[in-house]
Parts: C-alpha cells; sequence; structure tokens
C-alpha cells in the first residue's frame, strides 16, 4: 500500500454567534467557518502500529512543542476510529506537517484530524464499494470535534449546532487575510467558559445567536469592505479579557490599514481582512515592522478542504 498525504486548511470564524451554555456543557452556535490557505499536511502509511510524527511544515515557524504524539493527538483519534469502523487495525504512522498556529483559534488540530480521517479511509477503505461515504466521515468528524467536520468540508460555510451541522454559503470572489499569531496559545474550553463568566456577571439574558444578513450578503457579492464590516465574534471579549495584549494587536491592525480586525475563534491568533493580495502583503510587513506580533502570516479564502494529493 503506498503512503496517502492529505492537505488541510486552517479556518477563521467571520461570525462567531454564541447562545447560553446548554446542559451538555457545549453551546449553540451560529459559525461562519471560512477556510484559509494555510495548511496541514497528514501523510499516512502502513506500519506495525500507530505512530505519529509531528514536525513544522517546510519553510514554517509553527512551534510544535505543545502538540501530542500519542493518542492526545487528534489524529490519532481519527485513525483509531476509522479503522474501528472498518473492523481493521490501526496499524499506520501517521506524519503531521504543521503550518497552522497551535492553539492559535485556527483549528489545526481538527484539521489534522479530519486529514487523518481521510486518509486513513483511503488507506483501509474498499475503493469498489466504500463502506465509508463522505457523510459518514463527517459524522466521524463530529465525534472528534466540533470543527472536524468544517475542516473536511473547506470553502465557506454556516454552522449550526455546535458548529458541526454545515451548510454551505454562497461565496464570490477571493478574500485576503493577514493572521498575527501569539506566543503561547489559549484554550478553547476556558475562553468558552470565561465568555459564560462575563455574561453572568453583566446580567439578563443570552439570546440565541442569529445568522447576520448583512455578512452573508457581503460574502455573496465579494465585498471585502461589506465583510469587513460585519465581522463579529462573540468570544472575543473572552479572549481579551483572558490576553489583553490582544486590544494593541487589533488597534495596530486596524490603525495601520486593515479592512476589519478580529480575534480568530477562541484566539489568540488575530485576523486582519484587506482589500487585495498586495493590501495583505503590505499590512504584514507593517505588522511586522510594529513588532505586536509573534508571526505574521498571510492568506487567501476560501480554499478546498481536507484533500488528497
Ligand atoms: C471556537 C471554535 O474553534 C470556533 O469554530 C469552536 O467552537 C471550538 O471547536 P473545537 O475546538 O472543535 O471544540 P470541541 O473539541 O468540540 O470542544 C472543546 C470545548 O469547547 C467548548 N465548546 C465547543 C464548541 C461549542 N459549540 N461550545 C462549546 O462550549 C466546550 O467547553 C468543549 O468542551
Ligand atoms: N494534531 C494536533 N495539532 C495541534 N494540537 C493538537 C493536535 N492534537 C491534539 N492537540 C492538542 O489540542 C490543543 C489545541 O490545539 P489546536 O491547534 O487544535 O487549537 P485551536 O486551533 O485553538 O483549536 P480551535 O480553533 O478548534 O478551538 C493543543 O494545545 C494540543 O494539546
Amino acid at each position: 500500500m503506498n503512503p496517502v498525504s492529505v492537505r488541510v486548511p486552517a479556518k477563521v470564524n467571520l461570525q462567531l454567534g454564541v447562545g447560553p451554555l446548554r446542559d451538555d456543557g457545549y453551546h449553540d452556535l451560529v459559525n461562519v467557518f471560512h477556510a484559509v490557505s494555510l495548511f496541514d499536511e497528514v501523510t499516512a502509511e502502513p506500519a506495525d502500529e500507530l505512530r505519529i510524527t509531528v514536525e513544522a511544515a517546510p519553510g514554517s515557524r509553527v512551534a510544535i512543542g505543545g502538540v501530542p504524539t500519542g493518542d492526545g493527538n487528534l489524529a490519532a483519534r481519527a485513525a483509531r476510529l476509522v479503522a474501528e469502523r472498518l473492523g481493521a487495525a490501526p496499524r499506520v504512522a501517521l506524519r503531521i506537517r504543521k503550518a497552522i498556529p497551535v492553539a492559535g483559534g485556527m483549528a489545526g488540530g481538527s484539521a489534522d484530524a479530519a486529514a487523518a480521517l481521510l486518509a486513513c479511509a483511503r488507506l483501509w477503505d474498499d475503493p469498489a464499494a466504500p463502506a465509508l461515504a463522505p457523510a459518514d466521515l463527517l459524522n466521524l468528524g463530529a465525534r472528534l470535534g466540533s470543527d472536524v467536520p468544517f475542516a473536511l468540508l473547506g470553502g465557506t460555510a454556516v454552522g449550526t449546532g455546535r458548529g458541526e451541522r454545515l451548510t454551505a454559503a454562497t461565496v464570490h470572489g477571493t478574500f485576503h487575510w493577514v493572521f498575527a499569531t501569539a506566543d503561547g496559545g489559549l484554550s478553547t474550553p476556558a475562553v468558552y467558559a470565561e465568555c459564560d463568566r462575563i455574561r453572568a456577571a453583566r446580567g439578563g439574558g443570552v439570546p440565541e445567536p442569529r445568522e447576520s444578513g448583512a455578512l452573508m450578503a457581503a460574502l455573496a457579492a465579494g465585498d471585502a469592505e461589506a465583510l469587513s464590516a460585519a465581522l463579529t465574534n462573540d468570544l472575543q471579549p473572552a479572549a481579551l479579557a483572558l490576553r489583553p495584549s490582544l486590544r494593541g494587536v487589533l488597534d495596530a491592525g486596524r490603525d495601520l490599514g486593515a479592512l476589519g480586525a478580529l480575534v480568530s475563534g477562541s484566539g489568540p491568533t488575530c485576523a486582519f481582512l484587506a482589500a487585495d493580495a498586495a493590501g495583505a502583503a503590505g499590512l504584514a510587513d507593517a505588522l511586522d515592522r510594529a513588532g505586536v506580533a509573534a508571526q505574521t502570516l498571510t492568506a487567501h479564502g476560501p480554499v478546498p478542504g481536507a484533500t488528497v494529493i
């Protein structure tokens, strides 16, 4: 059996509407996911037992120190899930090359899980009569994490429920982004818990989130300025409370000409929308010179989800 390599994108959340805390510890969301051109790559190769190696992708300065190489790695859990479903033994070596910031709010672990699901299905399933259809992979993905189904789907999509129920959005054209990474990640459960704490201290109820018509219209029109005005993230106050320095990063991006600025998902990566590719390159340079971020990265979206290469 030949090795199978899968390329999988990071995400930024264009709208992250967070509802009240549910009894199961999750929140109902209106989560507009957007896949961007920062990619991890996962290669699956037959081996005598499940093994994981993690390295920075060539040319990437991503800090891989905190990424587990045992069963704590979401890609390992994905491989075990596919093996279980196909009645196979999880005898696979997974080599993960990371360019997506770790614990950065860009769903890097979820991306690797999605890539591992696809790679292992390709390795072990019968191509003539596949036991795992794309919908089955989406369902397995939802068991691994709320962001995993979107990493399989890619593009731009609205996630409801925990974020795992996806509807593709209509998008025209390409949007150009700058991402400012931070040293040290933020824990997703801690950011949701801080969001609940801030809301409880404020008092009053928490409304169910609603999809932004202005955002969906901006996407359909390919209008970067209108999209910038419609970007929202209900987790941003919590991320800023836990990491106050992010306020200065967002302000610097706006001062240096970003059309729009927000924290990506649970943070601490900050995302800036530019008018075009040249604008993004210029903004990244200016942010580098300002020295407010650990690293700046440029990317465009939407891009496809997990893809065998
Ligand atoms: C912040 C986002 O990245 C935005 O896309 C996601 O909502 C988080 O997705 P994820 O990292 O795949 O999260 P999961 O692994 O499913 O859940 C981790 C933890 O995040 C919190 N969580 C996650 C999703 C959700 N809809 N409500 C939550 O409250 C819960 O505390 C949960 O225990
Ligand atoms: N393949 C993986 N890559 C990165 N982190 C992983 C992986 N598998 C497990 N983890 C663990 O998950 C934690 C969160 O990492 P991840 O990069 O997925 O965060 P994130 O991008 O903030 O996630 P999200 O945006 O989905 O909330 C890491 O600190 C690490 O302990």
